[in-house]
């Protein structure tokens, strides 16, 4: 198992965001959690990324209690977050981005002694490649459209090697070629990679979610289940998706 969540629970003022009784995920699974606004999806990342401190709770990942380490520490150990916004540097090249990203894995003192080797490049071409950005290496960052910002963000993340990637609504602003582009990405990703995307869109749920799919609604999860099983459960249509039917009738 790559991650295995216990009583995890955190809130803020009043607000109970989180209270998660039970979570866990497998190597190279793909799983994409859903459920309306406030539900505790990005309070469930924050928490698993260090970025916010549980009030109580275990979190595993491979053999470490990552509970209480910092975002840096939990890093190192494996795991990578993508945020929502890009947070790429725009004058710099997409190559030189993608460098960065990489270098920024290593320590300090072999980051100051770093070396360009054919090997390193060889790896940032095939990244490159892989998120369909070959053509556009040495172009500034700034100058990508809101989807390739999205895949170059991507492509950082992953150079740094992580077991698990976590992914805030990849496809959220990109047009209907870019959310398949996106969706096929993440598939391959997971061929390699633990994978926990947050996502609103039902269309794009549905190409992704080849396991299963976590819906969590008040901070507790509500069910997990296959996408058609989701779709169907009466609950999560009364609480999540009945207001996305239109949306639904569609997929
Ligand atoms: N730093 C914070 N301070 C105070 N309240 C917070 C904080 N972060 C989250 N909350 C509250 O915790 C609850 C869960 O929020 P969270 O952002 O995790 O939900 P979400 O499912 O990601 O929602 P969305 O789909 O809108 O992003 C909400 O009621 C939110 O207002």
């Amino acid at each position: 198992m790559l991650l295995e969540v216990n009583d995890l629970a955190v809130a803020f003022g009043g607000v109970q965001a989180l209270d998660l009784e039970y979570f866990s995920l497998e190597d190279k699974e793909l799983r994409v959690v859903i459920g309306p606004n406030g539900a505790g999806k990005s309070t469930f990342m924050d928490i698993l990324c260090g970025k916010t401190q549980p009030d109580r709770g275990t979190v595993r990942f491979r053999e470490h209690s990552i509970t209480g380490l910092t975002e840096v520490q939990i890093a190192e150990l494996g795991i990578g977050r993508k945020f929502q916004q890009p947070s790429v540097f725009p004058g710099l090249t997409v190559f030189d981005n993608m460098v960065l990203a990489a270098r920024m894995k290593k320590d300090v003192f072999s980051s100051l002694f770093f070396k360009m080797t054919g090997e390193f490049k060889d790896k940032v071409h095939a990244m490159a490649e892989r998120v369909g950005l070959e053509n556009v290496l040495q172009q500034p960052a700034g100058a990508l459209s809101h989807g390739q910002k999205q895949w170059l963000e991507i492509a950082i993340v992953v150079l740094q090697d992580p077991q698990l990637l976590l992914i805030d609504e990849p496809a959220a602003g990109m047009s209907d070629r870019e959310t398949e582009k996106t969706g096929e990405l993440l598939l391959g990703l997971a061929e390699q990679h633990g994978v926990i995307v947050i996502e609103h869109d039902m269309h794009f749920v549905k190409q992704i979610a080849n396991r299963l799919v976590s819906v969590l609604v008040n901070g507790k999860l509500l069910m997990e289940g296959s996408f058609e099983e989701v779709r169907n459960d009466q609950r999560v249509i009364d609480c999540y998706l009945g207001r996305a039917n239109a949306q639904l009738e569609k997929v």
